[in-house]
C-alpha cells in the first residue's frame, strides 16, 4: 500500500466517538480525512472536525464531516497532520502546501498532535526542505532583502503565472533555502520578532505522536516524550 495512505488510515484509529478533531492539510492528511469519512459512513463514528485549510474544508464537507471553526470549540482533542520534514528530535517543518498558519493555530489548541509521514520525511537536521515563512504582502520585498542580508536565500513562492501565491489568509509565502538549520529554536525566535512575518513553518515541540510509513517495517509509531 502507498505509505501515505498507510499512515493516514493508521492515524484515524486515534479518533474516537465524540472527539473534536483537527484535520490537517496535504497529500498525506488527505488519506486520514478519507478514512474518517469512511468510518463515519460505515461504523457510525461521530466527530466534529476543525479544518486547517480551505482545501481540507472542501474535502471534509464533501464527506459530510460536521465542521466547526477553531473559534467555536474550546479545545481540540487531537489534530492529525502531515509534515515536510521531521528531525530526529521530532521538531518539524510544515507549510509546503502553504497551510502553516491555520495548521499551527489548530495544533496550538490541541491536546494531542499526531504527525503522519512516509519515511522520506525523517531527517537528521531540519533545513534541506525550504522553510516557508508566511508574510503580509505589504513590505514583503523588504523582508526578502532582510532575509538575503542574513544569507537565508529567500524566494517568494509563485503560481504558474508568475504572480505570488496567496495563502488562505491572502498572504505571501517566502521560502528560505537554508540547507541546514543549525539552531531551529533561535531561528524561530528571530522570525517571531520580524515585523510583517505572520508565521513560519518551524513547528517545535508540537508533535506528541509521529506515525511513519516505511516500506520494509510497515507503520512505526513513536510517542514523543518532552
Ligand atoms: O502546508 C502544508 C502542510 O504543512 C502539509 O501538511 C505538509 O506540506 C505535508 O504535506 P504532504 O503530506 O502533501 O507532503
Amino acid at each position: 500500500m502507498n505509505l501515505k495512505k498507510m499512515v493516514g488510515i493508521e492515524s484515524a484509529k486515534y479518533v474516537k466517538d465524540g472527539m473534536t478533531v483537527g484535520l490537517g492539510t496535504g497529500s498525506t492528511a488527505f488519506f486520514m480525512v478519507e478514512e474518517i469519512g469512511r468510518r463515519m459512513r460505515e461504523e457510525g463514528l461521530s466527530i466534529t472536525g476543525v479544518t486547517t485549510s480551505n482545501a481540507t474544508e472542501k474535502q471534509a464537507s464533501e464527506l459530510g464531516i460536521p465542521l466547526k471553526s477553531i473559534d467555536e470549540v474550546d479545545h481540540v482533542d487531537v489534530t492529525i497532520d502531515g509534515a515536510d520534514e521531521i528531525s530526529n528530535d521530532y521538531h518539524g517543518i510544515k507549510g509546503g502546501g502553504a497551510a502553516l498558519l491555520f495548521e499551527k493555530i489548530v495544533a496550538t489548541y490541541s491536546n494531542k498532535t499526531i504527525w503522519i509521514v512516509d519515511e522520506s520525511k525523517m531527517v537528521e537536521h531540519l533545513g534541506a526542505f525550504p522553510l516557508p515563512v508566511e508574510v503580509i504582502p505589504y513590505g514583503s520585498d523588504q523582508l526578502v532583502r532582510l532575509f538575503n542580508s542574513k544569507g537565508y536565500n529567500p524566494k517568494i513562492r509563485r503560481q504558474d503565472n508568475g504572480n505570488p501565491l496567496l495563502t488562505d489568509s491572502k498572504n505571501y509565502i517566502i521560502d528560505l533555502y537554508l540547507e541546514k538549520i543549525e539552531n531551529p529554536k533561535d531561528l524561530a525566535t528571530w522570525l517571531d520578532h520580524q515585523v510583517g512575518v505572520v508565521e513560519h513553518g518551524l513547528f517545535l515541540d508540537m508533535a506528541t505522536t509521529v506515525i511513519i510509513g516505511t516500506s520494509d517495517k510497515g507503520v512505526q509509531t513513536i510517542e514523543v516524550s518532552r
